[in-house]
């Protein structure tokens, strides 16, 4: 069995909770406040600018030439989608820079992203790419789950629409291959230290889900 069918079958029922959660449900029947989404976007906006840091770091940390380009390529690809978010959802919403800066990550995300940077300090290069992969994979997942279902709120459903896009599937088929093939060089301990790091990664982006949904904030 390969890493990613292993990390699947562990993980099965969080990874379940995710795709029927109540966020995907509200976003693709349209039922979500505006507000909601407002929320979801600059927290993820957080979430993504340490996410492609994260990529950076690890690529840098990393000794295999293969693992720095494709780290390197994925931030590349973050930054670019970064850029595009702010100009449409954020333009759409009227969400400005001053409204980013003045919101702080909420706890979820401040402890998914600092779960990824600790994996990397303390676990190294192979346990992060897999606590990278939940992220890019599970969304994948949700986007096959709602082909077929069309949101009535069209920039709900132009989010739904970006994770189906087919660059995006190739790229999480790439990023696949190559945890698959780092797991596959690695000794059972770091094996092991992958796949804690992985039901981690997703534990949070379930809990990202609930984050919202609730807009959390610091008590
Ligand atoms: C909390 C959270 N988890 C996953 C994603 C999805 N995502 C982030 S980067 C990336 C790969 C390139 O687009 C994907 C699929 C998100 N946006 N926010």
């Amino acid at each position: 069995m390969t890493f990613s069918e292993q990390a699947l079958q562990n993980n099965e029922r969080m990874w379940q909770a995710s795709i029927h959660h109540p966020f995907i449900k509200q976003l693709s029947d349209g039922s979500m406040p505006e507000d909601v989404f407002r929320y979801y976007l600059i927290q993820d906006h957080h979430y993504l600018h340490d996410f492609a840091k994260i990529h950076e770091l690890t690529a840098a940390t990393s000794d295999d030439g293969h693992v720095k380009r494709m780290l390197a390529e994925l931030a590349a690809g973050l930054r670019a989608g970064e850029i595009s978010t702010r100009e449409t959802f954020f333009k759409e919403l009227n969400i400005s820079d001053a409204d980013v800066k003045q919101t702080p990550m909420a706890p979820t995300t401040y402890a998914y992203t600092s779960h990824m940077y600790r994996t990397l300090t303390d676990q190294g290069v192979a346990a992060a790419v897999a606590g990278l992969l939940p992220c890019a994979w599970l969304y994948a997942d949700i986007g096959k789950h709602l082909v077929g279902l069309h949101s009535p709120v069209p920039i709900y459903q132009a989010w739904i629409d970006s994770y189906q896009a087919d660059d995006y599937v190739d790229s999480v088929a790439d990023q696949l291959a190559l945890t698959n093939a780092i797991a596959d060089q690695a000794d059972e301990a770091t094996q092991a230290k992958m796949q804690l790091a992985f039901a981690r990664s997703t534990h949070y982006e379930h809990d990202f889900w609930q984050m919202v949904l609730d807009k959390q904030g610091w008590k």
